[in-house]
């Protein structure tokens, strides 16, 4: 197992260094430093509290820090808040609300230009949605489908921003074992064209999808994944955590 230090040739994609954040001036998080480069797939890992939802909502534009601590393809998180599509653990709609597929993917493509879509952006939703197998559901009605058929619809829909990162929040917690398994094939065939970023929980399926992993307890630790070194990962994750 290679420890912490990435390959310089291509430049990072993400760089974080020296970001501290507190709410009501209680640091939860301190003196961090990691960079992700294109085509990475990094597994965020820590206890319950750690400050990995607070990272990734500094990465994604939506909590700012003071100084230039964080920085997307050179820009300040909030300012490209498109190159990261943002899946997220639950959805959010009102089940009841009768909103069908295809309308849930085109949300990805309003830009600040209100609620009008042209037939290009239904033309992208379409692909994207072919992209995920979910083709044939677009007239469906998002509240009916299962988790797994609404996860894809909501990859569908970052992948209908044209992000460069895709952004997972704890994806298998609501999914059957055979559903994970699947999940986890696709995360890896999404990986070929984007860098992805996963918050688990689910240690043992880390080795299944993960080329890199960032532990997140207040501070920050970086390991580069190599396979068929698990047992190194195990060991690593179980000294942090005992810490
Ligand atoms: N909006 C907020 N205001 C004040 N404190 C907050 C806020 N959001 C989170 N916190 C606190 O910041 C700390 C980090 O929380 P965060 O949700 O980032 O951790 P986490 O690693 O994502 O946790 P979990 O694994 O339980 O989801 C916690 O102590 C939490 O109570």
């Amino acid at each position: 197992m290679i420890m912490t230090h990435r390959n310089k040739n291509t430049e990072a994609l993400i760089k974080v260094n020296n970001l501290s954040f507190a709410y009501d001036k209680r640091n939860v998080l301190e003196n961090v430093n990691f960079e992700v480069n294109e085509g990475d797939c990094l597994a965020i890992v820590g206890p319950n509290g750690g400050g990995k939802s607070t990272l990734l909502n500094i990465l994604c534009g939506e909590l700012s820090t003071t100084n230039s601590s964080v920085a997307i393809c050179n820009n300040v998180p909030s300012q490209v808040r498109k190159l990261l599509g943002y899946i997220p653990q639950k959805n959010y709609y009102d089940e009841q609300f009768p909103i069908k597929v295809l309308q849930v993917v085109l949300m990805g493509r309003l830009g600040g230009k209100g609620f009008w879509y042209s037939k290009y952006d239904k033309k992208i939703a379409l692909e994207n949605l072919r992209k995920m197998q979910m083709e044939n559901f677009a007239q469906h009605s998002f509240p009916s489908l299962s988790g797994g058929q609404k996860q894809r619809v909501l990859i569908a829909r970052a992948l209908a921003t044209e992000t460069k990162i895709l952004v997972f929040d704890e994806p298998t917690s609501s999914l059957d074992v055979h559903s994970q398994n699947l999940f986890y094939d696709l995360l890896c065939d999404l990986n070929k064209d984007y860098t992805i970023l996963v918050v688990t929980h689910n240690i043992h399926e880390v080795p299944k999808f993960a080329k890199s992993v960032l532990f997140v307890n207040k501070n920050t630790d970086f390991l580069s994944f190599t396979k068929g070194k698990e047992q190194d990962f195990y060991h690593w994750y179980q000294e942090k955590i005992n810490v």
